[in-house]
């Protein structure tokens, strides 16, 4: 089931103790022999529901592969990884695309908008592929707390980088996700669009009651955040809220 459907501010958002997403042990490894890489080590991680989260770390530490066992699109060598409290590391393939449908939101760097559609038909395609009406109440919210409204007619290349990227938030967001993944989410951006875009990914968190995962190598970025995460060669370094 999706959270509930209540916009939430920032102090219920950090009252609300339960996770939106926890491991428990897990453990990634590739290879094997002297190939074998372990990517995650014994990871215990706790993502606080309603919390803006940045996993940080050196190149190579494992955050996306972490970002991925906790999307369900890696699957764990040992360990249990648990979103919305159901446990995703035992289910089959068929299973995990029907959670990600329902659970999950993603934003990447490179925006991944599809150039022959509007900025509104972009946000409804993850909608319409899995056969579902957008909630139109959310929709408008969404649109209007990312201040998109007057580009929905408008393709990506009549918009700026930090545009499309807001676009992609809306898709991101429409279906209401258990956790959005941001995965380096300003990588392509000026300072500017940076911070806006990293502005309303905050509102998406304190506004709208959405739990974002963002991993990110650039501590500006994850300046936003009010919990960090931080990752040392496949285990946990540190995490908890942002002093
Ligand atoms: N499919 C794979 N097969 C083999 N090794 C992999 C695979 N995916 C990741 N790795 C290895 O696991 C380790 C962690 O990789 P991961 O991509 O999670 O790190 P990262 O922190 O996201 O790095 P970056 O910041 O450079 O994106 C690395 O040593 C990487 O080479």
């Amino acid at each position: 089931m999706a959270p509930t459907t209540t916009p939430l501010t920032f102090e219920a958002a950090i009252d609300r103790p339960q996770s939106a997403a926890s491991t428990r042990g897990l453990t990634r490894t590739y290879g094997t022999g002297e190939t074998r890489v372990h990517a995650l080590v014994d990871v215990d991680l706790d993502v606080p529901a309603g919390t803006f989260t940045a996993v940080m770390g050196p190149s190579g530490s494992g955050k996306s592969t972490l970002m991925h066992c906790l999307a369900g699109l890696d699957t764990p060598t040992s360990g249990t990884v648990t979103v919305a409290g159901v446990e995703i590391s035992g289910m089959k393939d068929n299973q995990l695309t029907v959670f990600r449908r329902d659970h999950i939101g993603f934003v990447f760097q490179a925006f991944n908008l599809l150039p022959m559609l509007t900025a509104k038909q972009n946000i409804l395609l993850p909608l319409e592929l899995a056969g579902r009406s957008p909630d139109a109440d959310w929709l408008a919210l969404v649109v209007d707390v990312l201040g998109i409204g007057d580009r929905l007619r408008h393709r990506p290349d009549e918009m700026s980088g930090g545009q499309q990227q807001r676009v992609a938030l809306a898709r991101g967001l429409v279906a209401r996700p258990t956790l959005l993944f941001a995965d380096e989410p300003t990588g392509n951006l000026d300072s500017h669009a940076s911070a806006e875009v990293l502005g309303f990914l905050r509102r998406s968190v304190r506004e709208l009651g959405q739990t974002v995962v963002m991993v990110t190598h650039d501590p500006d970025a994850a300046a936003y955040a009010d919990h960090l995460v931080r990752i040392e060669d496949g285990r946990v370094a540190s995490q908890g809220p942002v002093a």
